[in-house]
């Protein structure tokens, strides 16, 4: 009988429909060749559940996701969203919950160079080359799952004493938090070049000390054999750009991670490139990097490798399709090397002819497929 899974897709906002639309082509054509059916069903997440219910993760959508083999997600937010009522619900809260109710305590975001995308990187092609690293981020602690308040002091939140407002978000990391990303990275770097850069700012934060400390016990008691370095975050976003080739697996703390992974995105020339997948110990959560691009949407110009590697990477983390995977990386490379490009990772160089829209670059990656 032949082999089927179930997707649960989340289209979200801004120009998540479009990409999830080319990510579900491609995932499609692999079945297709593989002999796999993927069932994929979606769900709302985001602005568009906020305006079909007012939840950006309604219930029926975390079931869904419980019940499916693998989450497919693009994104979510825009304008439309933001609003200065700090009790209104906002698109971004479905992420973080949809990320804490599955448990999906590790972020695995691979920056690596294509060599025909060169150009398209705002770094000179001699500090880019070579470029292969895994960010490792902690996705389910920190700042972002700490608690967020606003208020209003009769005296003492102004300059001079006066009233005023005042905002508190809380920075919390737990032992386990810290030993269980640390574990994670520790194994990627096996498997890849075995070098660690863990990143943390412990100059200023009690948070970083003890981060730095249980990477340390955890790396000596269990890791000895793989290369451990540490950096503090300023120099971190310094040292990306200085050089990136001598990076191999990065670990942070969740909000460091967010911040960069969309510097290291850059070296590759665009956001849209970067993907992630998002693992716990049940079911596995998949997606690009970046957000719903709001000032593209709509246009279909937006790049869908992002969303297309993710399902590459849920093939290899979801499916143990490694070798399915691997069609997606080699006939995106192949696209690459025949010049097609979308808008973002264009250059000056690039024939106005080899500009492709969403829907024409899903569908040459589709093609090379075949
Ligand atoms: N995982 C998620 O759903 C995330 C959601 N957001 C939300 O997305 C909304 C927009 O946030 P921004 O700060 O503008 O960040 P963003 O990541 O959406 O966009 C940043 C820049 O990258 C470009 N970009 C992103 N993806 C692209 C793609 N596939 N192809 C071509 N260009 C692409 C955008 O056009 C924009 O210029 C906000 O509401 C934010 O909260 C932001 C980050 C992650
Ligand atoms: C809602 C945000 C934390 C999403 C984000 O920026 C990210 O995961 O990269
Ligand atoms: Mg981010």
């Amino acid at each position: 009988m032949k082999k089927s899974y179930k997707v649960c897709t989340l289209p979200g906002d801004g120009i998540g429909p479009e990409v999830i639309a080319e990510g579900k082509k491609v995932l499609a054509a692999v079945g297709a060749r593989a002999g796999v059916e993927f069932i994929c069903e979606d769900a709302l997440i985001g602005g568009a559940a906020i305006d079909a219910c007012a939840d950006p993760l309604p219930e029926a959508t975390l079931a869904a996701a419980q019940a499916a083999d693998a989450v497919l997600l693009a994104s979510v937010g825009g304008p439309k969203w933001d609003s200065t009522d700090p009790d209104a619900p906002r698109p971004e809260q479905g992420i973080l919950r949809i990320r804490k109710a599955l448990g999906l305590y590790t972020n695995l975001r691979p920056v690596k160079i294509y060599d025909a995308l060169a150009g398209a990187s705002t770094l000179k092609p001699e500090v880019i080359k070579g470029v292969d690293m895994m960010l490792v981020r902690e996705l389910t602690g920190g700042i972002y799952f700490g608690s967020h308040e606003r208020f209003y002091d009769e005296q003492g939140a102004g300059a001079n004493g006066e009233a005023g407002q005042r905002a508190v978000d809380v920075m919390e990391y737990r032992e386990y938090e810290v030993e269980r990303i640390a574990r994670q990275a520790f194994e990627a770097a096996r498997k890849r070049r075995g070098k660690v850069t863990s990143v943390d700012k412990r100059n200023v934060l009690e948070t970083s000390r003890m981060w730095r400390e249980i990477v340390h016990r955890v790396h000596d008691e269990e890791y000895a054999d793989v290369e451990l370095e540490d950096l503090l975050v300023d120099n971190t976003a310094m040292q990306l750009i200085n050089r990136p080739a001598d990076f191999d697996v990065v670990v942070t703390e969740n909000m460091f991670g967010d911040i960069l992974s969309d510097e290291a995105a850059q070296i590759t020339g665009s956001l849209g490139m970067l993907a992630s997948a998002s693992l716990g110990d049940g079911v596995s959560l998949f997606e690009p990097s970046a957000g719903s691009a709001p000032d593209i949407a709509g246009q279909g110009i937006a790049n869908p490798l992002a969303q297309i590697f993710s399902v590459a990477m849920m093939l290899t983390y979801a499916f143990d399709m490694t070798e399915e995977a691997a069609w997606i990386e080699t006939a995106v490379e192949h696209v690459l090397n025949e010049g097609w490009r979308t808008r973002d990772i264009a250059d000056s160089d690039t024939p106005a002819e080899k500009i492709l829209g969403t829907a024409d670059m899903g569908d040459k990656v589709v093609a090379a497929l075949a």
